[in-house]
């Protein structure tokens, strides 16, 4: 079964980088296992390709090029390398790789507005060693190789995204598919990334292992495969009271959906006990859709008390609004200290005016929400969502589940967890929703927060996956319900 999987930043691969030359003796040797494995990567998946167009940047992901130019042209291919004006060759090693290539009796040609025609592109303009926004010229480059018609194999990095953070500062390639250099990037599993890495594969370059185990893991990658070793045993002589008492408050006027939504989620999820304390308008519609909810109707703080009281876990926000109704459950609420998610308006309502929460209280905020808690702004938080779901947990000591592509879980002092399942067409209102009665849920069920965090963002995004077979676009929340059952049990009993 795939476990979690370690990611790295790129200050520990140039760690790695100099160990591993040390203990080979020669760092030329890193470098042709780099362009042989993404050669031989090639012929794997484009078997048939005959035109081979190599795109060369100035530094070693350039050099890894040239080692793959001088490969295919060994193999009889049709080769043709090129590159912008300003980007000869510049670091000691991919001077020897292209020397290697003209020996070999390849040419190398600059870019002049078009790309040749070819079967695959190759992508070796810029790997880990981005430091700005391509310019003018370096745009254009990345517009044709985007634009051609040919598939675009991109090595160690689609070239333009940060390998640190997965953002994109500029323009950048949009891959088919991404042989990642000896350890996955923890940049490539989230945000705009994700739009330009195409398929992930990794080549190890035959390093030690130990040497692996030297450096520090930046963040974890949670694929659909872990969810079986997070999601809590159901013993058979179990009770309702066993899974926890799950408090849903929101749905101020107007907002009923979300509400109904939450409540639902944390049912399909395995809550023993679902009570919602809501606005009185929307009871009877509640009560007809979900039956199994116990609904309550809550106009004042008074009437919050004694729910607050029965209820093992609390999750508010969805649909709560910004009015005096939201900010005095919300108040309650923190009062109870009771183990707590806040979502939605009850993050938006801590925004405007900060307090402390609860030990292990769970955020689950999208980008807009984040950047309110931190004051920032939602492109500064996509450009670097590790630094901003940190920074988050930090400020407020608690669990951050930072919505979005690549959603992640922070917590002060925790390596950072990477979600590697979900889709786009999870991009629609009332998903958030959901996520919030999944994790509450699960949170009920005995989990601690910051593995409940993940296992639920986690159980969401595979959920997600699934309904999404019968197609992305169009696809809705309520679609989510069934699958959420389904793959809360991967493990059905025989
Ligand atoms: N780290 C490792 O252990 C290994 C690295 N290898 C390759 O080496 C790469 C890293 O090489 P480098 O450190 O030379 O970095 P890159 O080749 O990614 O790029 C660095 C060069 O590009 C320039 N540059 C950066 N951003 C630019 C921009 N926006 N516009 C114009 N020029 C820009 C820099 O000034 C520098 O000359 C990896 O991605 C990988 O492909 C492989 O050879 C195998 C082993
Ligand atoms: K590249």
């Amino acid at each position: 079964m795939p476990q979690t999987v370690a990611l790295y930043d790129t200050a520990a691969l140039r760690a790695l980088e100099q160990r591993a030359a040390q203990a080979l003796g020669d760092d030329f040797l890193l470098m042709q296992r780099a362009g042989r494995a993404a050669w031989r990567c090639l012929l794997a998946h484009w078997p048939q390709a005959q035109r081979i167009a190599v795109v060369c940047g100035p530094g070693n992901n350039g050099g890894d090029g040239y080692v793959l130019a001088t490969q295919a042209l060994a193999s009889g291919r049709q080769v043709q390398v090129l590159r912008l004006a300003g980007h000869a060759p510049r670091s000691a090693l991919a001077q020897r790789a292209h020397a290697d290539f003209e020996r070999a009796g390849g040419q190398v040609a600059v870019f002049q507005g078009a790309l040749p025609a070819a079967d695959v592109v190759v992508d070796a303009v810029f790997g880990i060693g981005l430091t700005r926004a391509p310019d003018a010229e370096c745009a254009a480059l990345i517009a044709a190789i985007n634009a051609g018609p040919a598939p675009v194999f991109a090595l160690d990095v689609p070239s333009g995204v940060d390998a640190d953070r997965g953002s994109v500062p500029g323009s950048a390639v949009r891959a088919a598919r991404t042989l990642q250099f000896i350890t996955p990037h923890r940049g490539l599993v989230t945000g705009a990334a994700l739009d330009r890495i195409g398929v992930a594969e990794i080549a190890p370059l035959e390093l030690d292992p130990a040497l692996l185990r030297s450096v520090p893991v930046a963040a974890e990658a949670w694929p659909a495969g872990a969810l079986g070793d997070w999601l809590p045993a159901r013993p058979r002589d179990s009770h309702k009271g066993d899974y926890g008492h799950v408090l849903c408050i929101g749905g101020d006027h107007g907002s009923g959906g979300a509400i109904v939504l939450c409540a639902q989620a944390a049912l399909r999820s395995g809550a023993g006990l679902v009570s919602v304390a809501t606005r009185r308008e929307h009871v009877t519609a509640l009560l007809a859709r979900q039956p199994e909810a116990m609904v309550h109707v809550v106009e004042t703080a008074a009437a919050l008390a004694p729910l607050l009281q029965r209820a093992d876990v609390v999750a508010i926000g969805p649909g709560l609004g910004q009015g005096g109704w939201g900010r005095e459950l919300l108040d309650a609420v923190l009062a109870a200290g009771k183990p707590l998610l806040l979502d939605a308006d009850a993050l938006n309502l801590l925004a405007a005016a900060p307090r402390a929460l609860p030990a292990d209280t769970i955020l689950t905020p999208h980008p807009g929400e984040a950047a309110r808690l931190l004051g920032s702004d939602s492109a500064r938080v996509q450009a670097d969502r590790y630094a901003a779901a940190q920074a988050l947990a930090e400020r407020h000591d608690c669990v951050v589940v930072l919505k979005g592509a690549g959603t992640l879980v922070a917590a002060p002092q925790r390596t950072p967890r990477a979600i590697a399942a979900g889709n786009p067409g999870m991009a629609v209102g009332g998903m958030g929703d959901l996520l919030s009665g999944v994790i509450a849920a699960l949170r009920a069920q005995g989990l601690a927060a910051f593995d409940v965090a993940a296992t639920g963002a986690l159980l969401h995004a595979v959920a997600g996956d699934v309904a999404a077979a019968a197609g992305e676009r169009g696809m809705l929340p309520s679609d989510l319900l069934p699958q959420l059952r389904r793959c809360a049990n991967p493990h059905p009993q025989a």
